[in-house]
């Protein structure tokens, strides 16, 4: 649907914001970017929506697309209805009786006649997401998307994502909290000095030291959830997924030893 090849940014003669960043969005998967404060996160998803040009590299595929910048332009006179009508006319929407129950499904407060430069910033969040989403696009671009919105309205966007996933169009998304991003994405990625890679979830684990009278053995490292095993002053040490500590004490017990200690592994 889109392809990122060897994609690099650079602002002026500034140091690159981006480097070699290469991307696939399939056809019905939604990839959320995690990446600090000012790590490339919006420049790389201004590129993706055509809104600004890669200094290197290639971008491949014309999918339609609905896009939510960081900041969305919410000084406006028109008012919310009036400019989603305006916008849905331009993208060739037929049926404008769409904007009227999005606009209450995201529950905008207030008059959706008054004008955009007078709602609150949640308010013009949730009309930003509306001009992105009534189209059905084929790739929904959504830049800190959560940012601002209420907890009711948290629910909602959860929804428009999983609904663009059933319909087989897929969903770009930044954030900066891992847990929103595991949440709702299939993909996972970090921007990590202009590059973008895989995020690793690193599980909790938990430390496990046990002792035995006489050495029964067992090939701790083959045990399901075991990471690391060590000895250490006489007892083995082991470094377990904490969702797996509970078997792998039961068949410590079993199996003759004693357990020494058990203590949750510092982040
Ligand atoms: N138009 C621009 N001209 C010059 N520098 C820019 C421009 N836009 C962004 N930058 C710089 O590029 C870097 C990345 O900015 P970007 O907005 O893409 O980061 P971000 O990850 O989205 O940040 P945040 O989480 O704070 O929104 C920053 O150092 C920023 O100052």
């Amino acid at each position: 649907m889109l392809r990122l090849t060897g994609v690099g940014k650079r602002y002026g003669g500034g140091v690159p914001v981006l480097a070699q960043v290469d991307l696939t969005v399939p056809a019905g998967r939604v990839i959320g970017v995690l990446g600090a404060n000012g790590s490339g996160k919006s420049t790389l998803l201004r590129i993706m929506a055509g809104v600004s040009r890669a200094t290197e590299g290639v971008v491949a595929g014309h999918p339609a697309i609905g896009y939510l910048p960081d900041r969305f332009p919410s000084g406006q006179r028109l008012s919310a209805r009036s400019y989603l009508r305006h916008l849905a006319r331009i993208r060739g929407l037929s049926d404008l009786s769409v904007i009227d129950p999005l606009l209450a499904r995201l529950g905008l407060v207030g008059d959706p006649d008054a004008q955009l430069r007078t709602l609150s910033k949640g308010n013009a969040q949730k009309v930003g997401l509306a001009q992105a989403v009534f189209a059905e696009p084929e790739l929904l671009i959504l830049d800190e998307p959560w940012s601002g919105l209420d907890v009711g309205t948290h629910a909602i966007l959860g929804e428009l994502v999983a609904e663009t996933r059933e319909r087989r169009a897929s969903v770009v998304f930044t954030d900066h909290r891992p847990a929103v991003v595991r949440q709702y994405a299939d993909d996972v990625y970090r921007l990590d000095s202009g590059r973008l890679v895989a995020f690793e979830d690193h599980p909790e684990t938990t430390r496990i030291r046990l002792s035995a009278a006489s050495s029964p053995g067992h090939a701790w490292a083959d045990e399901p959830g075991v990471r690391t095993v060590a000895d250490e002053a006489g007892c083995v040490v082991l470094t377990v997924d904490a969702a797996r500590a509970d078997a792998v004490l039961l068949r410590a017990l079993s199996g003759g030893w004693s357990v020494r200690e058990v203590a949750p592994c510092s982040p």
